[in-house]
């Protein structure tokens, strides 16, 4: 084993201590972050969390402070240049000029990347049907709606071929189907090898897309997994029963002495894994107490449960987290 050369690492991107300041505001506080090549990677984190400043910080478009930062086997800060030839990034600020035709914002992107004019053309005309924009390829892009802005975004971004994709909030403002559609190009990106980083609001889109999940909060990750294993960090999974007469919500509450009251929707919560097993115990110890409700509802924790559960400090303790 040699002691001088890195091993290459199956990683797209590595993070070490990552510090970003502006002025005062520490933004990111010693990120660190590690993200298999050929993954989808979401970071997930509340309004100013300082998910924008990462994607700019890895994309080379800002300096960091402090910290390592590896992208695509490149050192960010000795190379940046490598970086930026294998990776691709499309922010909230799009690179879509609306006063030329989608194509005419494809070819640009060819020139930029030096291609050579017929091939060049060649992969705009694939990207273009590939992200079906080859019917409204000759209308100024002004013209398009938000999803086909943001698909040409996207296929503006592949004209060089990156490996690495830094998508800020690739769905913000989309409508339900364009939204699936997005889903489905950053699938199939991945299916091509593509690495994925993604920046999110949408619980959902993180439970739907991402391989591997970081909750910034703070400044700092506050968690990092899959989203099976966030969901494993937070309890909240329960039962509920709600009633609809209040005597019976009484009478339910007295004998399931352990539950949670909601006294103003006549309902109780039992904690609960929600496996089979354990709905079947709290069934019969219903009957054989004698209560019966109106409803019942399964709640598993799911991915709001953990942002809420990791991100609840923001607000309420600020003088605490500054004495420290
Ligand atoms: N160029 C800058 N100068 C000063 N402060 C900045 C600058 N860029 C970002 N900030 C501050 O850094 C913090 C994090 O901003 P950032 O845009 O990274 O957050 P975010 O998680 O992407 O938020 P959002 O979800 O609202 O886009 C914010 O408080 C912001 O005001």
């Amino acid at each position: 084993m040699s002691t001088t050369i890195d091993a290459p690492a199956p990683a797209a991107v590595t993070a070490t201590g990552v510090r970003k300041s502006y002025g005062e505001k520490v933004v990111l506080d010693g990120v660190d972050l590690r993200i298999p090549a050929g993954s989808v990677f979401a970071l997930l984190g509340p309004n100013g969390a300082g998910k924008t400043t990462a994607v700019k910080i890895l994309s080379t478009l800002v300096g960091a402070d402090a910290g390592e930062i590896r992208v695509g086997g490149h050192d960010l800060a000795a190379d940046p240049q490598a970086v930026r030839a294998v990776i691709g990034v499309t922010g909230q600020f799009s690179a879509v000029d609306g006063l030329i035709t989608g194509e005419e914002n494809m070819l640009l992107m060819a020139d930029l990347h030096h291609l050579p004019k017929a091939e060049g053309r060649r992969v705009v005309a694939e990207l273009l049907e590939r992200f079906d924009l080859t019917a409204a390829a000759g209308r100024p892009a002004s013209t398009y709606s938000g999803g086909m802005k943001r698909r040409l975004d996207i296929a503006m971004t592949l004209v060089g071929g990156p490996r690495i994709i830094f998508l800020d909030e690739p769905t913000t403002g989309l409508d339900p189907r364009s939204r699936h559609t997005m889903w489905k190009i950053i699938r199939e990106l991945v299916t091509g090898g593509v690495t994925v980083f993604l920046t999110t609001q949408y619980l959902e889109e993180a439970d739907e897309l991402a391989d591997r999940i970081a909750v910034l909060n703070d400044g700092r990750i506050a968690a990092q997994g899959t989203a099976e294993e966030l969901k494993r960090l937070v309890p909240g999974g329960h039962v509920r029963l709600r009633f609809a007469d209040p005597d019976a919500y009484r009478a339910a509450a007295a004998a399931l002495g352990e539950a949670t009251r909601d006294d103003e929707a006549l309902a109780l919560q039992i904690p609960s894994d929600g496996t089979q097993r354990e709905l079947r115990s709290i069934l019969d110890w219903l009957d054989s107490t004698g209560v019966e409700a109106d409803e019942l509802t399964v709640h598993t924790p799911d991915l709001d449960d953990v942002f809420f559960a990791l991100t609840a400090t923001t607000d309420s303790t600020p003088t605490e987290e500054n004495a420290r």
